[in-house]
């Protein structure tokens, strides 16, 4: 693995649909720059650099004001660039690390100084070597007393597993993706049930409505997508929330268009009032709740 890959739209559409104001990216990643902030010798890809001062001005451009930085598998439990971005942001970013279970309390407390107020826990074979749902159980009980939050992210065919572990979380739940359900099948289809009962199952389980370009081979204007995901928006729209998945981690196939899956936005969410909630009131609630 010596070649290193640009999953991103060097020159991305301007989207038709303007985010309000105060609109939050949830979801989104830095690579390096690996000058800097080397990939951990585990990465499961290499990417070319997209550090703060690309996801900043993507921010700008596509109308955005503020970012929450997701640690990338590619980085590890070294959250050193994914905190450079956040430093970078003057305030408009916040950020989900992953730690190691023997991190201790005087380190969790540097991450939270340093905006992140979360974990995630990446359960994809094709990412990471191993997901030890016991360790990761003792992190979510270790964070709970910060306030922070456990970001989850899995494939459909594994969520009936899942489920003992995510029940027994102690601190609330955000789910990549939705637990990427295969939406060809339709807003009724079995993912889309299991899901759904996750989502009923209690109270603090959140979920980005993101990545139709992941979800949706059949591509723009990512019909299967909206047809699956707008139910889905209109029945939990306290819990939802959206990211553009910047740089697209492993879509180099096909570049996904940022301005495009901006453009999805109001086709999910088909009302100014879902989408303040998607876009502001709801990532505000998560991660800048002082305000
Ligand atoms: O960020 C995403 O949504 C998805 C990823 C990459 C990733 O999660 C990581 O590297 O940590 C993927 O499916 O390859």
């Amino acid at each position: 693995m010596t070649r290193r890959i640009t999953s991103w739209h060097t020159s991305p559409s301007r989207p038709r649909y303007a985010p309000p104001p105060g609109a939050v990216d949830a979801h989104c990643h830095v690579f390096g720059p690996k000058a800097r902030f080397p990939f951990s010798p585990k990465a499961k890809y290499l990417p070319a650099d997209a550090g703060p001062d690309a996801l900043l001005a993507l921010r700008d451009y596509l109308g955005f004001e503020r970012n929450v930085i997701v640690q990338a598998s590619c980085h590890g439990t070294d959250n050193a660039a994914t905190l450079n971005a956040i430093a970078r942001s003057n305030g408009k970013a916040r950020g989900i690390a992953a730690v190691d279970p023997a991190i201790d309390g005087a380190e969790l407390d540097t991450l939270h100084a340093g905006g992140i107020r979360g974990v995630r826990f990446n359960f994809l074979k094709r990412l990471v070597d191993d997901a030890p749902k016991d360790r990761f159980l003792e992190i979510a009980r270790r964070i709970a007393p910060l306030g922070w939050h456990v970001v989850v992210y899995f494939e459909a065919d594994i969520l009936a597993e899942l489920r003992p572990f995510i029940d027994a979380l102690p601190v609330p739940v955000v789910i990549d993706h939705m637990g990427r359900p295969d939406v060809s099948q339709g807003p009724n289809s079995p993912d889309m049930h299991a899901f759904r009962a996750l989502m009923e199952s209690r109270a603090d389980i959140w979920t980005k409505v993101s990545c139709p370009d992941r979800l949706d081979p059949a591509g723009p204007p990512y019909a299967d997508f909206v047809r699956a995901v707008r139910p889905l928006v209109e029945d939990y729209p306290d819990r939802i929330l959206w990211g553009s998945d910047w740089p697209h981690p492993n879509q180099q196939a096909v570049l996904p268009d940022d301005g495009t899956l901006v453009d999805v936005i109001p086709e999910i969410a088909v009302t100014e009032a879902l989408r303040k909630k998607l876009l502001v009131d709801n990532p505000m609630r998560l991660y800048w709740p002082e305000y």
